[in-house]
């Protein structure tokens, strides 16, 4: 008989973009719905450099999830800082002291939404900080993608193992690293067979599509991304890996929200809306390779086994149910696409 629901302990999203001011009480409602807690990505204007500025944004958050009722025991943010050139190991002490945040962000400098402020050379000019990371036992997440023009847009992430990943591990070999959004069979594989603390992030837009979707009729302003959708064998791979047995890939959504104008827009942002509908999307990418008892597994334990965290009391429960996904909703003042827009998927989160 077909599975008709499916309960499991409540799940986290291990890379999400709430973003800031008018807008951030819109997204943190929908993140909050579906997550118990979530690394919140500290690519802002400014950016998250500080312990100073993390503290502060997190109370922003959390004035937020007050405007929207949620309570501090139903959600809590992680916070991030964003790695520049002049991170001071200081710094980083500090936000292990403090508790201020939980994880180091690397943007390359140019890779994608908000990372002019990024690093220029991680090997060259990040060592200290990235020490003292490795001492107090502070995860690297990394955008994987190399920032060279030259190299073709598809093939940035694979580059970026051999010309960053493989160095910086050799070099801090005990640094907890997170590949973030990973979206090839190369970082799949990388991933998979590494010696030492790594993991990565798997969104579901990369389970779900691949390149195909973005000129679909027509260019598809919704479905671009960073790192972008890639070669049907390669969302093959991050389905496979995802639904392993492995404990290094968990759930991360990457869910990136733009205004509706910026999206569809000559030069349209990067990033799709997926926190309103995570776990019915990603139910959908289990289900369809008959995974769906493997979901527990990504979206709910290997996470905070790899921080170190406890797993979520509680639990949630989906059914096989059609959720029809509005055209748009409402983001501050204006509006926002969510992915698939106007679809309807087979699965609904019905309780937690
Ligand atoms: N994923 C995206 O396409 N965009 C993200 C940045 C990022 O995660 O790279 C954003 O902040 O908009
Ligand atoms: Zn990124
Ligand atoms: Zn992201």
């Amino acid at each position: 008989m077909t599975q008709q629901t499916l309960t499991m302990v409540r799940p986290d999203d291990w890379h999400v973009h709430l973003r800031d001011g008018a807008v951030l009480a819109s997204v943190v409602g929908a993140t909050a719905r579906q997550f118990a807690r979530a690394i919140v990505m500290p690519n802002l204007k400014p950016p998250v450099t500080t312990v100073a500025l993390a503290q502060a944004y997190r109370s922003r958050i959390e004035q937020a999830m007050a405007e929207v009722g949620v309570s501090k025991e139903d959600f809590t943010p992680l916070m991030t800082l964003y790695l520049t050139d002049n991170t001071t190991p200081d710094e980083i002490l500090r936000a292990k002291e403090t508790g201020a945040a939980l994880a180091v962000k690397l943007y390359p400098a140019g890779a994608t939404t908000n990372s002019d402020a990024g690093v220029t050379d991680l090997l060259g000019r990040c060592i200290p900080a990235l020490e003292a990371m490795q001492r107090v036992g502070m995860p690297l997440l990394v955008h994987g993608e190399v920032t060279d023009p030259f190299v073709d847009v598809f093939d940035r992430e694979a580059l970026f193992i051999d010309r960053v990943m493989i160095p910086l591990r050799k070099a801090l070999p005990a640094l907890p690293v997170v590949f973030e959004h990973i979206t090839t069979k190369d970082g799949a594989e990388y991933v998979r067979d590494a010696e030492g603390p790594v993991a990565a992030t798997i969104t579901a837009q990369h389970l779900l599509y691949n390149r195909n979707a973005i000129f679909q009729g027509g260019v598809r302003p919704h479905y671009y991304c960073l790192p972008i959708l890639k070669r049907e064998v390669h969302r093959l791979a991050l389905v496979e890996a995802a639904t392993s047995d492995s404990p290094r890939f968990f759930l991360g959504t990457d869910s990136a929200p733009h205004a509706k104008g910026l999206k569809e827009h000559a030069c349209g942002c990067a990033g799709c809306y997926t926190a309103l509908h995570a776990m019915e999307l990603y139910a959908t990418a289990f289900d369809r390779v008959g995974k769906l008892d493997k979901l527990e597994a990504f979206a709910s334990l290997r996470g905070p086994d790899f921080y170190g965290l406890p797993r979520n009391q509680g639990t949630i429960t989906l059914r096989r149910e059609p959720f029809a996904i509005p055209q748009e909703l409402s983001f501050g003042d204006e509006s926002i696409v969510p992915l698939a827009a106007g679809e309807s998927l087979p699965w609904s989160m019905v309780d937690r």
